[in-house]
């Protein structure tokens, strides 16, 4: 794993969780899960199919309210207005690539930038950075899955993320593509935010992260030494 001075004693967490409870359609999912992740950290998240990553990602993305416990990201402790502020500093690149379908990439793109206040061309720069300049025209829709993902890693890109949460986001890439899901989780801790990744490729997360959680019977459950 890749040492890093992740931590910083003085610097807050920007996730902090505290016997954290999740229902999903009424069925328990998650229970009393402590999880924190500082400024700097990259941490793994693994588990069996059906364990509850997924879930715990949507939580982190503020989209889902905890049943029980205290649960608080990027200041904003959940359930609270606040989490409508702090969101557009989260991207959560899902299993489904986030775009319009009947927009051409450069459209998705650009629309997103306006509502984040940025510049066209800043669109255009990041589906560029993904390799996608010659598919800018290319309606969504009319994209192979890989072309896909690799636009929604243009919206990482263009929203420079705080907290970055990746849901198995290297399945399906070719391996360049592969490398810029790690570039992008390279820029997010070099700005000192914070990366959440879910992989079932043990050693593919190994190398990329600063620890490897493990969700297990709803709980997360950290290797000896690096509980909090
Ligand atoms: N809409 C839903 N209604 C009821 N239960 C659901 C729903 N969505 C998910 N679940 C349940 O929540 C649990 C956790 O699902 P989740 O998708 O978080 O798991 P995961 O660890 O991400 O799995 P995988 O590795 O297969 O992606 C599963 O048992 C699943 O059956």
């Amino acid at each position: 794993m890749p040492t890093s001075a992740a931590r910083s004693p003085s610097a807050p967490p920007l996730v902090v969780l505290r016997g954290v409870s999740v229902d999903v359609e009424r069925t328990p999912v998650l229970r009393a899960v402590d999880f924190e992740v500082s400024p700097g950290e990259v941490v793994g998240l693994a588990g069996s199919n059906g364990s509850g990553k997924s879930t715990l990602l949507s939580v982190l993305a503020t989209l889902r309210k905890p049943r029980g416990g205290a649960a608080s990201v990027l200041g904003a402790e959940l359930g609270t207005p606040k989490c409508a502020e702090v969101r557009p500093r989260i991207a959560l690149l899902g299993h489904v690539p986030a775009l319009y379908a009947q927009l051409t990439l450069a459209e998705n793109l650009r629309f997103l930038s306006r509502l984040l206040g940025r510049r066209e061309e800043d669109a255009d720069a990041a589906l560029e950075a993904v390799g996608l300049a010659g598919a800018v025209d290319r309606r969504a829709e009319q994209c192979s899955q890989g072309m896909r993902r690799r636009a929604d890693l243009a919206r990482a890109l263009l929203v420079e993320p705080s907290l970055l949460l990746l849901d198995e986001a290297h399945t399906g890439l070719d391996r360049h593509s592969a490398g810029l899901v790690d570039e992008l989780v390279g820029r997010v801790r070099e700005r000192r935010g914070a990366a959440v990744v879910v992989s079932h490729e043990r050693d593919r997360l190994e190398a990329l992260v600063d620890r490897v959680a493990e969700v297990v019977g709803g709980r997360v459950v950290e290797p000896v030494g690096e509980q909090r």
